[in-house]
C-alpha cells in the first residue's frame, strides 16, 4: 500500500424513491494498492452503492472523489481509464468471440474510430494467460457458461488497465477452484500493481484472504469500514447472517476461517 489516495467516498446516502434511504453515511477511502471487501445481506445495498461509486447512479447526498477530484468534474472516458467496474448482472448478447469480447476493454485508450491492433490482443492474450483462460478465447461469448462469461468480464476489466476497479460478486458463478482463483489474482495484482479494489461477496472468507479492509453493510444502510483484524468476529458475522458461525485458527494456514455451525455438547464429542 503506497500513500496516494485514490477513491474517498464521503457522507454517501441513495433513495431510489426519494423517500427511503437505500444507505446513508457511507464513509472510506482507499490509497493504492487496498482492497475493500463489502460484506452485506441480500437487498442491503451493496450493488447500489457500486453503481453510485461508478457514476451510474447519482447518489442522493455526498461525493466521490477519484484521485481527489470529484468523479463529476471528470470527462466519462477519463473515468473509463481511471475505474473499471463489473456489475452483478450481464446480458450474453454477443456473438463476437471471448477475445475480442475482452479486447473491447482497451476502448478508453484507443481513439473512437481505431480498431485494436496486435498490441490490444497481446494484452488480451496476457491476461487470459494470467488467469488460466486461454482455451476460451475461440468461443462465442453467448455460448459460455455463466461462471466462463464472468471470468471473461473480469479479464476485460483488467485488459482496461484501470487504476480502480469495482467487482459486484465477482465469484457468484464460480466453481470453488475458480473463487479463489479470483481472490488470489485481485489480491496479486492489487500488491504487485498497485490495484486498488472494491469487491462485493458474500462469503466472509474472501475478505479474511484479502486481509485488507472490510465493509460490513447493515440492513438499517449503515456500513461500518475498517481493517479485517477489528470488524470481522464472531458477533458482527452472526449479526449479519442471523446464524451460527465461527471464527476459527488454522495453523497450517496461519490465518483464520470462518466455519458455520453450532457447538454444542453433541458436535464435542
Ligand atoms: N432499480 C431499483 N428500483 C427500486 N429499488 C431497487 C432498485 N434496485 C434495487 N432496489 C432495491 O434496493 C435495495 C438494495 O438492492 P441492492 O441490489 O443494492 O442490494 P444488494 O446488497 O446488492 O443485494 P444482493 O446481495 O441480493 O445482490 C433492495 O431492497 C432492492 O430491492
Amino acid at each position: 500500500m503506497c500513500d496516494e489516495v485514490m477513491l474517498e467516498v464521503k457522507n454517501l446516502a441513495y433513495s431510489y424513491d426519494g423517500v427511503k434511504k437505500i444507505f446513508t453515511n457511507i464513509d472510506f477511502e482507499l490509497h493504492k494498492g487496498e482492497v475493500l471487501v463489502i460484506l452485506g445481506a441480500n437487498g442491503a445495498g451493496k450493488s447500489t452503492l457500486l453503481d453510485c461509486i461508478s457514476n451510474m447512479l447519482t447518489p442522493t447526498t455526498g461525493e466521490i472523489l477519484l484521485k481527489g477530484k470529484n468523479i463529476a468534474k471528470y470527462a466519462i472516458n477519463d473515468v473509463a481509464k481511471l475505474m473499471g467496474y463489473v456489475p452483478q448482472i450481464s446480458t450474453p448478447t454477443f456473438s463476437y468471440t471471448v477475445r475480442d469480447y475482452i479486447v473491447m476493454g482497451r476502448a478508453p485508450h484507443m481513439g473512437i474510430l481505431n480498431v485494436p491492433g496486435p498490441a490490444e490482443y497481446d494484452k488480451v492474450d496476457e491476461v487470459m494467460k494470467d488467469m488460466w483462460i486461454s482455451g476460451l478465447a475461440d468461443k462465442i461469448y453467448a455460448n459460455i457458461s455463466g461462471g466462463e462469461r464472468q471470468q471473461a468480464q473480469i479479464a476485460r476489466i483488467l485488459v482496461q488497465e484501470t487504476d480502480i476497479i469495482l467487482l459486484d460478486e465477482p465469484t457468484n458463478h464460480l466453481d470453488y477452484g475458480n473463487q479463489l482463483k479470483i481472490i488470489q489474482i485481485i489480491s496479486k495484482l492489487a500488491r504487485n500493481r498497485g490495484l486498488t479494489v472494491v469487491l462485493t461477496s458474500h462469503i466472509p472468507d474472501h475478505a479474511i484472504m484479502i486481509d485488507e479492509k472490510v465493509g460490513i453493510m447493515d440492513n438499517l444502510g449503515h456500513m461500518t469500514v475498517g481493517p479485517v483484524k477489528e470488524v470481522i468476529s464472531e458477533e458482527s458475522l452472526k449479526e449479519l447472517y442471523h446464524t451460527d458461525l465461527h471464527l476459527v485458527y488454522i495453523d497450517e494456514l496461519k490465518r483464520i476461517a470462518c466455519v458455520a455451525g453450532k457447538l454444542n455438547d453433541e458436535n464435542r464429542k
